[in-house]
């Protein structure tokens, strides 16, 4: 069996054309249009790449887009003093610090410090609680992304079995509440984790968050599962996921490439949030 290519690209392409109709929606409604800011602090080579394309997404769906750089050895009240700014500024709906941040800064008082309402990745712990709590939220937008590819493949994932490979509280965790969302059945595998391999061989559905390049064998997957890849690994061979392709595409019923699978839709999703962040701050439907 060769797997099917779940295309991220053009499932986020469909997604960015309906922000950007709700975005002119919005506009019509408000005379104003949504508002991103972006805060980078130094220089990290994934952040870079992400800011370069989300920067283009951003106009290019109509919404207003402003970037503050500061330098790597900035000091964290300059940087509580820039999101306290924003979290006032009428005109920004979103704000996304680019983590990680340098070392020296407490990357958790920052997210805390950020209005939850404007809180577009869904890190602030207002928006994990209301997410674990089945209440409304900001979404972090790479799960958010997964979900949409796998609904693509699944119309219902309702009593499937998920394994997801990773805890952090940026992808694995809440990945996991919205899998338990839709009524899968929800396994977290981590660092600590005995026999992954035979945990994976039973799932249904594998979402891959570890950060290790090619970590997960393609004889670990059960045959016509579905693989989601959210790494994104530089190596000396290009960019690589956490799964091998090559190993999985044989197994697989549907699979995410790397590129072009799971990143596409984190930016696609993040303009989403956006728009969403700006209909609830106006108190005007949000059409997605
Ligand atoms: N507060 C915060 N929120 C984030 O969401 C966040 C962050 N910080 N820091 C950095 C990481 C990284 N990240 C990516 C998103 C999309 C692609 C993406 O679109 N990748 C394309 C192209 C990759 C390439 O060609 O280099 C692809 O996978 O097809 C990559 C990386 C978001 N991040």
């Amino acid at each position: 069996m060769t797997a099917s290519i779940i295309d991220g690209k053009a499932v986020a392409a469909t997604l960015r054309s309906q922000v950007a109709e709700g975005v002119a929606t919005f506009q019509a409604q408000t005379g104003r249009a949504p508002g991103l800011a972006v805060v980078l602090v130094g220089e990290d080579a994934a952040s870079s790449v992400y800011v370069r394309s989300k920067g283009k997404a951003t106009v290019a769906a109509g919404m207003i887009s402003v970037e503050h750089r500061l330098p790597a050895d900035a000091e964290q009240a300059a940087l509580m003093a820039l999101v306290a700014a924003l979290n006032a500024d009428p005109a920004i709906d979103g704000i996304l610090v680019q983590l990680p941040l340098p070392s020296h800064m407490d990357a958790q008082a920052v997210i805390s410090a950020i209005d939850p309402n404007k809180d577009v990745d869904g890190f602030h712990p207002a928006n994990a609680g209301r997410l674990a709590t089945g209440l409304p939220a900001l979404v972090p937008c790479t799960p958010l992304g997964c979900l949409m590819l796998l609904r693509s493949v699944h119309p219902s994932l309702s009593g499937l079995d998920a394994v997801v490979v990773g805890r952090s509280n940026i992808v694995g965790k809440p990945m996991a509440q919205l899998l338990l969302g839709e009524s899968c059945t929800v396994t977290i595998a981590h660092s600590r984790t005995r026999d992954l391999p035979a945990r994976l061989r039973a799932a249904d559905i594998v979402v891959a968050a570890v950060g290790i390049p090619q970590m997960i064998q393609g004889d670990w997957i059960k045959p016509g599962a579905t693989v989601i890849d959210v790494g994104i690994n530089r190596t000396a061979a290009g960019l690589v996921g956490d799964v091998d392709f090559a190993g999985a595409v044989e197994v697989a019923g549907a699979i995410t490439p790397v590129p072009g699978g799971v990143g596409p839709m984190t930016i696609a999703c993040l303009l989403r949030n956006t728009l969403e962040a700006a209909c609830r701050r106006d108190g005007v439907a949000f059409p997605l």
